[in-house]
């Protein structure tokens, strides 16, 4: 959680209290944190994946509690993640493109190439932000989750751009991220109104002189791992521009990173809103609910898992069902009049917790564990 009673929880532990301690698995930060404490129990992940294992870093909360701030640090509207600097406040976003491009380049033979996708879901539809801020009216920008015949997901003609460094990959999210639907209510002045999701997706690049012996080391690739159950596999839509006929290239894909901004669940009546800011309230906690749903059918191993409820946990399902590492980055008010929603916030957490995972589908193979 990263609003939590941090000073109180700190005291306690000093003290040698075990009343506060959280359960396994689970770290709880204090408003007063740093953004790179808070980073540094991401930072593995970012070695899982460059080890083969899709990866999901989620914030959930109530709106005005910090998911954004922890996702991407603090922003004003001309300048959406700050600039770098040794003590910024850069959230998890900008640090994990900073680590995944620092692990590439110590290991260039693995021949990782990195492109990046970037959509928000809004009212339930799923918008191309990469196509919206090229001004690509041909395809527009609304785009469709789609389950193929062999229960595999796909978003066709998704954008996904290729970054060649950090700066790449933050000027492009930060491009984007301008474009995000924004509002002011009673309970935050800039809340966000849509579920921003950020993709990169690694592929092997083609082999430059790579002995044999470096081909047979690698894993087989994503697209040519069987799918577990109804679960999708990598999704390959390549960008439209500059590519004809590139969605049927079948290309190697390695690993994907999702990273994922959620909208703020609320209660309409704290936040104010009306008319069409209400509709978009009961669009965003219909989601969430849906969301809640797929990880309830997860945990109680349900022969049905509702993904296709809503864009959201269809647009996710790789991430969410699939043979992947999900981290939940809770947001949670300290504030008295906000313990119904800090309740719900960590009943999602709990529920995400019992999911029980199979064995990953990258690196070597792994001992089942729960998330
Ligand atoms: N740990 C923190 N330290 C300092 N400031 C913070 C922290 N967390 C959040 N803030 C500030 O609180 C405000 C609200 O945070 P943020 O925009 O991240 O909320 P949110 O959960 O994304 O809201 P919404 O769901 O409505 O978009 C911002 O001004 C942000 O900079």
């Amino acid at each position: 959680s990263r609003w939590g009673d941090g000073q109180r929880h700190r005291e306690e532990r000093r003290r040698g209290s075990e009343t506060l301690e959280p359960p396994s698995g689970t770290g709880v930060y204090g408003p007063e944190e740093s953004q790179q404490v808070v980073f540094g129990d991401v930072c593995p992940l970012l070695t899982s994946l460059i080890d083969g294992y899709n990866v999901c870093i989620m914030a959930y909360g109530q709106t005005g509690c910090g998911k954004s701030y922890t996702m991407l640090g603090p922003h004003s509207k001309e300048e959406r993640i700050p600039p770098w600097g040794p003590h910024s406040d850069l959230g998890i976003m900008p640090r994990a493109a900073a680590e995944l491009f620092r692990l590439i380049a110590e290991n260039p033979s693995r021949r990782l190439q990195v492109d990046l996708s970037i959509v928000e879901v809004y009212n339930n539809n799923i918008f191309d932000l990469l196509a919206k801020a090229r001004g690509m009216a041909a395809s527009g920008c609304r785009r469709e989750a789609l389950t193929t015949k062999d229960a595999r997901r796909e978003v066709p003609l998704l954008t996904r751009e290729p970054v060649h460094s950090a700066e790449d990959f933050v000027a492009l999210a930060a491009g984007s991220l301008r474009l995000r639907a924004e509002l002011a209510t009673l309970v935050h002045a800039r809340s966000s109104r849509s579920h921003l999701i950020i993709t990169a997706t690694l592929t092997r690049g083609p082999a430059a002189g790579g002995s044999p012996a470096d081909q047979q080391a690698e894993r087989p690739p994503l697209e040519g791992r069987p799918a577990s159950g109804s679960r999708g596999g990598a999704s390959c839509g390549r960008a439209p521009a500059g590519s004809p006929g590139a969605q049927q290239l079948k290309e190697q894909v390695h690993a994907k990173l999702q990273l994922v901004d959620l909208a703020g669940s609320e209660c309409a009546g704290v936040s104010g809103v009306t008319g069409s800011a209400l509709r978009e309230t009961s669009f965003i906690n219909r989601s969430l609910a849906a969301l809640a749903d797929v990880l309830g059918a997860l945990s109680e191993r349900r022969g049905h898992i509702p993904y296709r409820n809503s864009q959201l946990t269809h647009f996710l399902q790789d991430v969410l069902g699939g043979d992947a590492k999900l981290l939940v980055m809770l947001c949670v008010s300290p504030c008295r009049k906000h313990v119904a929603e800090t309740l719900r916030c960590l009943g999602f957490g709990a529920r995400a917790k019992q999911v029980q995972r199979g064995q990953a589908s990258g690196g070597s193979p792994a001992p089942r564990k729960p998330r």
